[in-house]
């Protein structure tokens, strides 16, 4: 929306406008659109299904506002995940990596502020009830980074078609999984909602019913745009960057067009943003133990055990059958393998 010539009070206009021409639209696709039970109680809480992923009726909202108003620069870039499969990880490397000019190297932003906080979810928070956010002040550091739980399909078509760049990182399903369950379990806690069983959980992911899911779908997008254009979309796996951090953050500066030079590897600079960025350090700043996010969840509930394979304490032999099957004839022709170790590995 261009309101450089308009008034205060045409400018308010407008907005009420679009608000109230979002809410028939939220409310005409709540009508028509597939629904299914969502992984909390209440009718609010009811998944939809848009442009072929779930999403909460109240996300529809920021979806549709973004994919219309969004306008992306060229030097912008987007963590893009699914939901549990490293997006805080990945916040707090992005950001390290690509801002790590603009603080003192004892005064970093992560130790005052949270992974979402420094990068900003598009939908659950800045869109969140705002279909004209002040992207201009939004980030305090530049360039400008923002995250996304939207599959690829569905990005607001300036993403696709600027020069941006986008990081994606997913997980292995099984760990995602129990991750969800576990998180989803907190969550329900807080409003009292009975426990969810795992074998609810388990027919709810293998039918693709959560935030976001289907899970192939959304990894396969990423994984095609990083086939098809490997220098606008980088995608990495929670697995690999457990395995070789330093290794994976240098691939990662690269591509983001900031590569550590020389005298930065000397001076341990990589081995100081995987640090200060590990499960282990990140759990204990005391901003990470306290508090909501603003979209609603406590900060620590990001920190769960942050390992590879815990899927192997809680999945059944033939719920993995079943998964592994699912993987192999999704996955089959793709080239994208997962890593599905039950070897434990802490950071
Ligand atoms: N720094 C760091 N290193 C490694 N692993 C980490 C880190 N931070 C969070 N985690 C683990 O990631 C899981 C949460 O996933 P997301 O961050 O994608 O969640 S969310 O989508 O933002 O809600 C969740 O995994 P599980 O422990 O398996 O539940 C977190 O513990």
């Amino acid at each position: 929306m261009d309101t450089s010539r308009s008034s205060k009070a045409e400018i308010v206009s407008l907005i009420q406008n679009e608000e109230k021409s979002l809410d028939d639209e939220v409310q005409q696709l709540e009508q028509t659109l597939p629904k299914e039970e969502g992984w909390t109680s209440g009718s609010e809480k009811s998944l939809y299904l848009y442009q072929g992923f779930w999403c909460l009726a109240r996300d529809l909202k920021s979806v549709i506002s973004l994919q219309k108003h969004f306008q992306a620069f060229d030097s912008d870039v987007f963590v893009a995940t699914s939901p549990k499969c490293g997006t805080t990880w990945l916040k707090a490397l992005t950001f390290s990596t690509l801002c790590r000019t603009q603080y003192a190297r004892d005064e970093h932003p992560l130790l005052n502020s949270t992974p979402h906080q420094l990068v900003r979810f598009l939908e659950f928070d800045v869109y969140l009830n705002n279909p004209f956010p002040d992207l201009e002040n939004i980030c305090v550091y530049k360039p400008r980074i923002f995250a996304t739980h939207i599959p690829y399909a569905s990005l607001p078509t300036s993403i696709k078609d600027s020069k941006c760049k986008i990081v994606y990182i997913c997980r292995n399903p099984m760990d995602m999984l129990i991750s969800l369950w576990n998180f989803m379990g907190k969550l329900r806690d807080q409003i009292q909602d009975p426990p969810m069983s795992l074998d609810e959980a388990f027919d709810k992911f293998y039918r693709g019913i959560y935030l976001s899911g289907p899970f192939y779908e959304h990894v396969l997008g990423y994984w095609k745009a990083s086939q098809e254009n490997p220098d606008k979309t980088l995608f990495l796996k929670y697995e690999d960057l457990k395995e070789d951090i330093s290794c994976q953050l240098k691939k990662l500066a690269m591509f983001l067009g900031v590569p550590f030079t020389e005298d930065e590897e000397k001076q341990g600079v990589v081995e100081e943003i995987a640090k200060i960025c590990s499960f282990r350090e990140l759990k204990e700043v005391q901003v990470n133990k306290k508090g909501l996010s603003r979209f609603g969840t406590p900060h620590k509930d990001f920190f769960r055990k942050g390992q590879v394979g815990d899927w192997s304490n809680y999945l059944t032999p033939s719920m993995v059958e079943r998964l592994e099957k699912l993987i192999h004839e999704k996955l089959d022709g793709s080239g994208l393998t997962f890593k599905l170790s039950s070897k434990t590995s802490m950071a």
